[in-house]
Order: C-alpha cells, then structure tokens, then sequence
C-alpha cells in the first residue's frame, strides 16, 4: 500500500534484494537438467505419475513416510485467528486447483460465481493476491475482479490493483514487475517448437503463459508419457540454460532465473510496505508443487501460514490443509464473516 514499485522491464529495475536474488542462478532442487542424461526423461515421467493424487492415494504405506497429514485450516480456524492477532492478515491465493476445481481442459477451469463473489469480499476485507503459474491475462479473464494483486507466470508478472481500490494508495495501476521480460522472445519460440513437435500426440497441449510455456500431460495417455516427454527434451536441448519444473501433470518450460511464487509473495508484501514488519500475517493457500516455494517463504520469515488444498497427504511446508476449492471457499467466507464480526476478545485489523 505505501512502497509501490516502478514499472519494470528488466530485472535491474526492481527493488535492490530482487535484483541481487534473479541474477543468482541457482539450480532449485525441483528442476531438471536438461543436458542431463536419459535418466531425466523416466524422472519426469515418475515425478508427473507422483504428482497425481489418485497415485499417491494407492501408494504403499513405506512411501509415504515423508508425507504429512497436516491439521484441517477450517477444524482449527479460532487458533489461526488468535494467531493473527493484532497483525495485518495478507491473503494470497493460487489459481488452478485451489479458487477452481481441476478440469481436463485448461481452458476451461472457470471460477465460480460463488468463488469470485467471495475473493471480491475477501479483498474489501484485506489486501489480496492471486499467484498463479498461469499467465496474467488468462488469470484475469478467469476471475475478472480489478481490486486485487496478480502474479501470473509464477510470480515473473507481477501487476497492481486497478487505480481507486482500497488497498491501492498510488497513481499508477499496471505493471509493478517483470523480472524476466528479455526471455519472452525465447519462450515464445520454444512454445512455438514444442507445439509443432507434439502436434502428433493425441491430448498433448502447449499452453503459452507468457514468461513460462507449459507441456500438459493430463489428456494424454500415460502409456504415451515417455514419448510426450521425448518430444519436450528434444526441443530443449537447444534451450539448455532453460529451467523445468512440474506441476500437476504438468511441465512447467520457464527463464533461467531465481523466481518464482516465494520471492513473488516476498515483493508483494514489500509493496504493500511489510517488508521488514512484525505485525502482518500471510495466509498463502496452494495446491501445487509449485506453491510449496510460498509456504518455503512463510516458515523461514516465521509469518503467516501456509495452507496445502489436498485430500491427500504430501510432502509440504504447508502448516495447515483444505481438501478441495469448496472448503477453501468455506474458510474464506468465515475469514470475511470473522472480520466483519469477531468473536468475543478478538479484534481484527
Ligand atoms: O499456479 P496455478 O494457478 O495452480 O497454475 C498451475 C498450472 O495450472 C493449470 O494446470 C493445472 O490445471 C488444469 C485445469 O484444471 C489442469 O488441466 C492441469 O492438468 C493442471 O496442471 C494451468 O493450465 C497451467 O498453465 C498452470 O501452470
């Protein structure tokens, strides 16, 4: 609300920190090399297999040994307020699977009304973000509210509420950061390459999210994965300084820089000026991989808490969980109803 950030095109724009943190390019231990040897390829395919939860619900009780069956965010509700007592509550919120159900087609993971009529209440109530590995217009054209933060392309678009809204104090409504703008060129050739090579793989589909291009498996036949994943290499190895992570099913093709949602929930709450406060309280909710990099974020800083959308145990960072997008839906509309009329003892900020 009071540091807002410059319009950026270029990593050296931004605020000193981020700078240092993208020019550091630091191999993540989620992604794969892919200069690597065949070995990468059965990785791929393994990890997407693990990632899906009707696989991890017939896995053996030995596999699950470093998963976690965190306690229900909704069960234990009145302690989450306690704890945020006296402290700014920062809602962020990711897309597919947690604000809409997952759905074959990508195209067509539409918010509900219900959903969209709550985040827009949820944001009178608190400063809001969605973060999304989605890119920033499709994310919009989904959910269509003006009033809240956005971090698309996992957190490397980063864009403001629309000027006139509560929790935008400022002028200028657009873009706050782009750290990797100069690697658009590149993938959208790689977007353009991968379509061309998987054209003939019944269910394969590219989807481009702007500063990633993501490789969906999920209509594909399994027994086709190998091949799927065959295709993907064999155009990234004109790409080596390219990065790969997985989602739910799903191959995530991004920049060679260290971003990603963690240090996009960090810049955010930095632009809202709690940067470096005691008394601001993130609630980050996510059902993917790719959020884990989020709830990574609020452990370390001791802030806020993570809360994994899952029915099924995993390995997480995650504090609390929900099962599905209707009980994140729930949870949010008693957050709003708590602001509005809190218990006996409790002040909300
Ligand atoms: O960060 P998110 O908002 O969770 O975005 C991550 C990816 O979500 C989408 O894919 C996932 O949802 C699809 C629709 O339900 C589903 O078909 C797919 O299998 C899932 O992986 C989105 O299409 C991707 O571009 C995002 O990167």
């Amino acid at each position: 609300m009071t540091k807002q950030n410059v319009l950026v095109q270029k990593p050296r724009a931004g605020p000193d920190r981020y700078i240092c943190s993208i020019s550091n390019k630091k191999v993540l231990k989620e992604e794969v090399d892919v200069n690597g040897a065949g070995e990468i390829i059965g990785s791929w395919v393994d990890r997407l297999r693990a990632s899906s939860p009707t696989h991890i619900k017939s896995s053996t009780p030995s596999s699950l040994t470093n998963m976690v069956h965190l306690p229900s965010a909704m069960k234990m509700f009145n302690q989450i307020m306690d704890e945020s007592k006296g402290k700014q509550i920062v809602m962020f919120l990711d897309y597919d699977g947690t604000l809409s159900p997952i759905v074959d087609d990508p195209d067509r993971a539409f918010i509900s009304h219900k959903m969209r009529t709550t985040v827009k209440k949820l944001a009178r109530c608190f400063p809001t973000a969605i973060v999304s590995g989605r890119c920033m217009d499709k994310v919009y054209s989904f959910v269509k509210l003006a009033e809240i933060y956005y971090a698309g392309s996992h957190g490397m678009d980063i864009r403001e509420p629309a000027k006139g809204t509560k929790y935008k104090k400022g002028s200028h409504a657009g873009i706050l950061f782009q750290p990797a703008s100069e690697y658009l060129p590149m993938i959208d050739k790689v977007y353009n390459e991968l379509v061309e090579k998987t054209k003939l793989t019944p269910g394969a589909k590219i989807e481009n999210n702007k500063f990633c291009a993501s490789v969906h498996f999920r209509s594909v036949d399994e027994k086709k994965w190998t091949e799927l994943a065959h295709q993907v290499k064999s155009v990234l190895k004109n790409y080596p300084e390219l990065r790969v992570t997985q989602g739910r099913k799903v191959l995530e093709i991004r920049p060679p820089i260290n971003w990603d949602k963690g240090k996009a929930l960090e810049f955010l709450l930095e632009s809202l000026g709690f940067a470096n406060c005691n008394d601001v309280f993130p609630i980050y909710m996510g059902d993917d991989r790719t959020d884990e990099d989020a709830f990574k974020v609020l452990r370390e800083r001791g802030q806020g808490i993570g809360i994994l959308v899952s029915k099924y145990p995993k390995e997480t960072s995650a504090s609390y969980s929900l099962q599905e997008p209707s009980e994140v839906m729930d949870f949010l509309q008693r957050l709003v109803h708590w602001k509005r009329v809190p218990y006996v003892g409790q002040t909300p900020m």
